[in-house]
């Protein structure tokens, strides 16, 4: 194939052999996949070669089938892989702009794709194969990426869309759609309160209009999708163990969801599309990172969770020993180490408000407003029967402890009755919502028992290290509980 590259005048010969490796090929990477799977253990749980989610119309739409995350279990905001993608999705982007972080995301096709693959396009084209707006071969595959930048960063994330031209379909789109309207990405989807508050200065800096999906809607539409199509997305955390949980897609609904970001919404969701936020609380995710800035003079917000990892709180909390005389309250449940009252202990006559260490400062609040948020969240489910409640949001941070007291705080209260779980992607729900409101993607179409996960199944869960004292023996408290 020497001199393919540099002469784009073939001749209808090398059109034709162009032609049968093009065929080859796709059919050599369908089995190198399958094989893939095999090699997982996950052989049952894959499609027949070829077959995807039902697709109606001739427009370009996201094929979620076999939708994976990348990477291994402790990975971040992992990307998800989109290994039948062989439409080019126009809609590249989505946007989540929050009180505290803009969430993006977005859409790309798969990294190899190459001159080569543009030169198969062309032989295509010439062929006549080529299918108005929609191509008849696949591009092999495509990912979706997450991102995210602090709100009041807002230029930066600006910078960020304009350097890969995501409002514009991607970087290389131009050479890839020479069909596309010139307007067809003038548009992006967004949600939050940022799209009514930055839409001027979005349209100023990129020329786009914002097209408002409405914040719970998609908190909703996101993790319904990831919870149905997403393996190894949730997971529980109890004392430093991580636990995938694998959701049968029939019993999924209803399950309470609370968002924890800047304030917390908790929803009860029923169905796709079918729910209610039933509560919230301004004590959230704003309020440990300002309150935790007045209170350390920390610059960012990790560095004050790092603190936290050095903290003791029974500086700073007031517990039921230290009111009880070390004993417990075991009439009513409580042990001598459970915090009676958080920030108690800090009235010393004693001590000088220097004396109070930012690391300890830092543990006590997040404990106080973690627990917080998970004895509301179990409230609410008891209001309404739940048994499962999935807690997304940045304030969670894939943090341990901050996972740890929450899932204390739910199992403690409701006496082992609700569980709580949280998700890999936690604070793009909305953002994911926003990207699926493009269109119509097909979740009802998605067999799920056929997606597959792209990390090696044995990959240990081991979950994130604790810092900081234990939070207490639960069975021994909540069987306490029990008895009274
Ligand atoms: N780098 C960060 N900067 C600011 N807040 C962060 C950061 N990382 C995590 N957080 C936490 O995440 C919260 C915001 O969560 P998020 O789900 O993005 O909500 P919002 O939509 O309100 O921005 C913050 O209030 C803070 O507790
Ligand atoms: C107003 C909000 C929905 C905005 O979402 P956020 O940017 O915090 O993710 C949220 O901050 C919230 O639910 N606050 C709690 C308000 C209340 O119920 O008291």
């Amino acid at each position: 194939m020497a001199g393919l590259r540099d002469d784009p005048v073939l001749g209808i010969n090398d059109i034709k052999r162009e032609e049968k490796e093009l065929d080859t090929e796709t059919e050599a990477n369908t089995k190198a996949e399958d094989k893939a799977h095999q090699g997982q253990g996950e052989r049952d749980m894959a499609p027949p070669a070829g077959s995807s989610i039902h697709r109606s119309g001739s427009r370009p739409q996201l094929d979620l089938s076999k939708a994976a995350i990348q990477g291994n279990s402790e990975d971040r905001d992992p990307t998800i892989l989109l290994p039948n993608q062989s439409d080019d999705i126009s809609s590249h982007l989505a946007l989540d702009i929050g009180g505290s972080l803009i969430k993006l995301v977005y859409f790309s096709r798969h990294e190899n794709y190459s001159i080569d693959d543009e030169r198969k396009k062309n032989v295509k084209e010439r062929l006549g194969i080529s299918n108005g707006n929609r191509r008849s071969y696949p591009i092999l595959g495509g990912r979706l990426h997450f991102v995210k930048f602090e709100t009041h960063k807002i230029n930066e994330c600006l910078d960020f869309i304009y350097s890969k031209q995501l409002h514009r379909g991607g970087i290389d789109s131009h050479s890839w759609l020479p069909y596309a309207p010139a307007n067809e990405t003038s548009v992006i989807k967004a949600t939050g309160g940022g799209a009514y508050k930055y839409a001027d200065l979005i349209k100023q800096r990129l020329g786009v209009t914002l097209d408002k999906e409405d914040e719970m809607d998609c908190l909703v539409a996101g993790a319904n999708f990831l919870l149905k199509a997403i393996r190894h997305e949730a997971f529980t955390h109890m004392e430093g163990q991580k636990k995938f949980v694998q959701i049968d897609q029939n019993e999924l609904f209803p399950y309470l969801l609370v968002n924890i970001g800047s304030g917390v919404s908790v929803i009860k969701v029923d169905g796709d599309g079918k729910f209610q936020r039933v509560s919230g609380t301004n004590v959230g995710g704003g309020t440990y990172w300002g309150l935790g800035r007045l209170l350390t003079k920390c610059k960012s917000f990790d560095e004050l969770l790092e603190l936290s990892q050095r903290g003791d709180n029974r500086t700073i909390d007031m517990l039921v020993g230290d009111i009880y005389g070390g004993m417990d309250y075991s009439k009513i449940g409580l042990s001598a180490s459970t915090i009676a009252s958080s920030f108690g202990k800090a009235i010393s006559e004693n001590k000088e408000l220097e004396d109070y260490r930012p690391e300890d400062i830092s543990l006590s609040l997040l404990r106080m407003i973690s627990y917080n948020i998970g004895q509301i969240s179990y409230l609410n489910a008891l209001r309404f029967g739940l048994k499962r409640i999935f807690f997304g949001g940045f304030f969670i941070r894939g943090h341990a402890y901050t996972m740890d007291t929450i899932s204390f705080a739910v199992q403690f209260w409701s006496q082992g009755q609700a569980q709580a779980m949280f998700l890999r992607h936690e604070g793009f729900l909305g953002s994911l919502g926003a990207f699926m409101s493009y269109e119509k993607h097909g979740l009802d179409d998605l067999m799920v028992h056929q997606l597959v996960e792209r990390f090696p199944m044995g990959a240990p869960y081991t979950g994130g290290k604790i810092h900081g004292p234990p939070l207490g023996d639960l069975n021994e408290k909540a069987s306490k509980v029990r008895k009274i």
